[in-house]
């Protein structure tokens, strides 16, 4: 018998996950991440582990390519030193997709801790990051940080004095940006989901196993997640959740 390969259909990522309806005076919020099957998204001190495999990553660079924005705390940029680009030609995607771009990188981090040699500050990143701060930052890493290409902001502080996420998403909408993809990490993930203003949410399960050596997706037990219109994706050895958070 021979084994023939059925290709997979990515057009639930255009149904699904996005703009379904466009929240009055904010961007549409997907949150997205891929984890081990004991709900880990790193190794051992938040090393950076690759859990999606080939099929599920071209989910997320589909993802990327939906998406006017994307967003990672600095934790993850001090971690991962990520790129935050569409690596898909347009063949890769879904009929409904009518050109590669990249989402705008957009950054939260209170104290300016963005280092100047990151990837996305380099020649070669087609988008400089937006970079989320609050007052009291260092002026002199700022002016350095703007040279290099990089756009900095200034919001308000939440109670724990980090970048409010409500004038974030506000400032977005004013930016014109329809759309954030809000990939990570931990700290980040926490932020949203205790926000109330994620809107798709989307997990790459990877049949692996970290330990608790690694670092969890969900760092606040105590406010359970409960979720509607859930849809399960195959994706080559990984599974893909699709679902809207419950409003209660
Ligand atoms: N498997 C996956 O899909 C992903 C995994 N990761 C992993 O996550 C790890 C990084 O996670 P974290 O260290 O938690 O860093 P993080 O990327 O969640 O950033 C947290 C930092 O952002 C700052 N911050 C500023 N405004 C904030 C706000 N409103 N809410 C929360 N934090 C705010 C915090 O002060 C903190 O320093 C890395 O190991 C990385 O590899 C990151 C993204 C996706
Ligand atoms: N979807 C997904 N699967 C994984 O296994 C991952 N480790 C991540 N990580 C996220 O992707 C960022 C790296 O992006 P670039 O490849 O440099 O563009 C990383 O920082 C995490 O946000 N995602």
């Amino acid at each position: 018998m021979t084994n023939v390969t059925i290709p997979i259909d990515y057009n639930f990522l255009l149904d699904s996950s996005l703009a379904l309806y466009k929240p009055k005076g904010r961007p549409h919020v997907t949150l997205t991440f891929a984890q081990s099957l004991d709900g880990k998204i790193a190794g051992k001190q938040g090393k950076q582990l690759t859990l999606s495999g080939s099929d599920s990553m071209k989910a997320t660079h589909i993802l990327r390519a939906r998406h006017d924005t994307i967003l990672v705390g600095i934790g993850t940029v001090l971690n991962d030193d990520p790129r935050l680009t569409v690596r898909l030609t347009l063949e890769d995607l879904p009929s409904g997709c009518r050109s590669v771009e990249h989402p705008q990188p957009v950054i939260l981090d209170s104290t300016l801790r963005f280092p100047s040699n990151a990837k996305l500050l380099l020649p070669s990143s087609p988008k400089k990051p937006w970079i989320f701060t609050v007052s009291g930052h260092d002026h002199q890493k700022r002016a350095e940080l703007e040279a290099l290409g990089a756009k900095i902001f200034v919001l308000d502080a939440d109670a724990q004095g980090r970048p409010s996420i409500t004038h974030l998403l506000s400032v977005l909408h004013q930016q014109s940006a329809g759309s954030l993809m809000v990939e990570g990490g931990a700290g980040i993930i926490s932020t949203f989901l205790k926000s109330g203003l994620v809107d798709s949410f989307l997990v790459t399960i990877a049949p692996v196993y970290v330990g608790d050596i690694g670092v969890s997706a969900m760092q606040d037990t105590e406010s359970a997640l409960k979720l509607d219109d859930i849809s399960y994706h195959s994706l080559g050895r990984d599974v893909m959740i699709v679902a809207k958070p419950r409003r209660e």
